[in-house]
């Protein structure tokens, strides 16, 4: 309509506004404050004359909820510097304030306190939306409610906990069309408290991680952050566990996207390896990761041909019989001296028997049962997946004992970053979107 106020996009300033001056059809005119533009009508949005000048608190209250009202309203804001401190949320009731994740931690701070009882929150949003961001803000708002720290050489709950997120990043997150760095697990993070509501430890719980991520990718997405860390590692890494460029394993390879522009891979290996000096990892262990890491890579680019035997199969050439070759020899794990589980020790030969054969045993007897080259396949695949979440609890286990969990804590309050959905468009359930996807 001529007169209305809409807003249109602007290549050099992302959105302009102005009033409507004519309409030709399914393009219009608009009169913007530097210059008149034309825009088609289906590109343009509606702007609410009655915008109040230092924005909204509340994002919900605004009388348009798209891109240029969200962005305009951000604006508003940030000019009038509005910013969220702790000590103006402490004691608020919810609402009193303007909604921040602050409010919802104090609320579930006091309710604890005040009625002796466990709390948790849910933090749920599509991928992308910001809810590790936000799952951290909580945790400092808790950890400033409950503080424990007695002098200043000791590092507090929330400061452990942070530490640490480079080491789950690294394994646990990956590039997927919304977000470059997605967390591919849920995560469930407990502040533990004693009877005075002081914090007496915390703990780190890991779920449904996505596994098929591991041998499946899928264009423009990528495998998880570590493999592509390790492939960019200093060169006596790459050497010692025999990779090279990305683009030549198979469960990196399916996806055109390998490198990422916000992302330096080779930075990022050395800021993990530094991540697990401080959550006490050793250099022996991070050895034994990462060649676990490597194994799983080399493992993936084992084909399979048909064997001599009917429906059998056996590794297709010299190339896959270097790869098996060089996964059986890193996944050895020789060294004893300290707790690291031992993952496998196998050689060449067994590893083959395990991808080609499948064992039965029944109450009587063992029955061994030739595999073809795609079933043969699938058993490498699944290897690949059980042996990277194995690893991935391992670290988790580990974190947890860096940080220091209050196995008698009173009370905890829950915090749980669910895995990020993505809006399709037909969702029919969303445990039927996740749940296949992890096994
Ligand atoms: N409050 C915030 N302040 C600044 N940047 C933010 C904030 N929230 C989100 N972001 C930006 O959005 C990106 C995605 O946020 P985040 O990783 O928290 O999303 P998510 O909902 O956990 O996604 P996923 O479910 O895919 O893991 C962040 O890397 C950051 O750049």
């Amino acid at each position: 309509m001529i007169g209305s106020h809409v807003w249109v996009e602007d290549p050099d300033d992302a959105w302009l506004d102005g009033e409507v001056i004519e309409i030709n059809g399914e393009e219009i005119k608009v009169k913007c404050t530097a210059k008149t533009v034309v825009a088609k009508t289906s590109s343009s949005y509606p702007k609410d004359p009655e915008f109040p000048e230092c924005g909204v608190d509340d994002m919900t209250k605004l009388a348009y909820l798209h891109e240029p009202g969200v962005l305009q309203n951000l604006k508003c804001r940030y000019d009038a510097n509005e910013i969220y401190v702790m000590q103006k949320y402490k004691g608020a009731a919810l609402g009193e304030l303007s909604p921040h994740p602050f409010a919802v931690a104090d609320s579930a701070y006091r309710q604890m306190i005040n009625e002796g009882i466990s709390q948790a929150i849910l933090v749920s949003g599509e991928s992308g939306a910001g809810k590790t961001e936000s799952t951290k803000m909580l945790m400092r708002y808790l950890a400033y409610m409950g503080g424990r720290v007695s002098n200043a050489e000791e590092r507090s709950v929330e400061q452990k906990v942070l530490e640490s997120n480079p080491v789950l990043e690294a394994f646990g997150n990956a590039k997927t069309v919304r977000n470059n760095n997605s967390s591919r697990f849920g995560k469930f993070v407990e502040i533990q408290f004693d009877q005075r509501g002081r914090i007496s430890g915390a703990a780190i719980r890991t779920y449904l991680l996505e596994r098929s991520r591991v041998c499946q990718v899928s264009d423009p997405e990528r495998n998880y952050h570590c493999f592509y860390m390790l492939c960019s590692a200093r060169k006596e890494d790459v050497e010692k566990y025999k990779l090279g460029n990305p683009r030549t394993f198979h469960y990196l390879n399916q996806s055109n996207c390998i490198e990422l522009d916000a992302l330096n891979d080779s930075e990022e290996y050395i800021a993990t390896r530094r991540a697990m000096d401080v959550v006490g990892i050793s250099e022996e262990e991070q050895d034994a990761i990462f060649r676990v890491v490597a194994a799983i890579l080399h493992l993936g680019n084992v084909e399979f041909s048909k064997g001599q035997e009917t429906d059998a199969s056996e590794p297709k050439n010299d190339k896959s019989r270097f790869h098996l070759k060089t996964a059986a020899e890193l996944f050895i794990c020789e060294w004893k001296t300290s707790n690291m589980p031992l993952l496998f020790r196998c050689d060449e030969k067994s590893l083959e028997e395990s991808l080609c054969k499948r064992v039965f045993v029944t109450r009587d007897e063992t029955i061994t049962k030739a595999l073809d080259p795609n079933a043969a396949a699938l058993s490498r695949d699944a290897l690949a997946k059980i042996v990277y979440s194995k690893l991935f609890d391992w670290l988790v286990e580990k974190i947890n004992v860096a940080i220091g969990q209050d196995k008698e804590s009173k009370f905890l309050i829950g915090v749980l970053d669910i895995y990020g959905f993505e809006s399709f468009k037909t969702n029919r359930c969303l445990t039927g979107c996740h749940l296949p996807a992890c096994l």
